[in-house]
């Protein structure tokens, strides 16, 4: 069971509802979280359950981000605009940021969203399952 997080930015709400329909299946029996907003619209149109942190504007992708930055996150697909300026724009780039200092997979459109769903289904997390188990101590 892995850690998944879902975001999304307001003109790409129906997209990652689409995407997530689509691959119910897939992410039902994960751990599911997401910003405030986002996982309000999936709830509503799936029958997952997301544990939802604040809106992305208010602090969410940070809290995310503190989870990445203890290693605690498997996963997130985070369809962002790109053209439309965030007025939590330092937040955005920071989560990314840790997501590359642990190395954790992040799609930030629906292709790679796609790729890395169906990497998810074929079993090709299995690394990540390792990492939770054999997460050192903490100092
Ligand atoms: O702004 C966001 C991510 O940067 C998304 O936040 P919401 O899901 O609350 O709209």
């Amino acid at each position: 069971m892995l850690d998944i997080a879902f975001i999304a930015h307001d003109r790409k709400k129906d997209e990652i509802v689409n995407f997530v329909i689509a691959y119910e299946h897939v992410f039902q029996g994960h751990n599911l979280f997401s910003t405030g907003t986002t996982g309000k619209r999936i709830m509503e149109a799936t029958k997952l359950k997301i544990h939802r942190f604040m809106s992305g504007p208010l602090g969410g992708d940070q809290q995310i981000g503190a989870l990445v930055a203890q290693n605690e996150m498997d996963l997130i697909i985070f369809l962002r605009d790109p053209l439309m300026a965030q007025p939590h724009e330092p937040d955005i780039i920071a989560l990314l940021r840790l997501c590359d200092v642990q190395g954790i997979p992040v799609a930030t459109n629906v292709a790679t969203a796609e790729m890395l769903v169906r990497a998810l289904d074929r079993g090709d997390f299995a690394w990540r399952e390792l990492v939770d188990k054999y997460k050192p101590e903490e100092v």
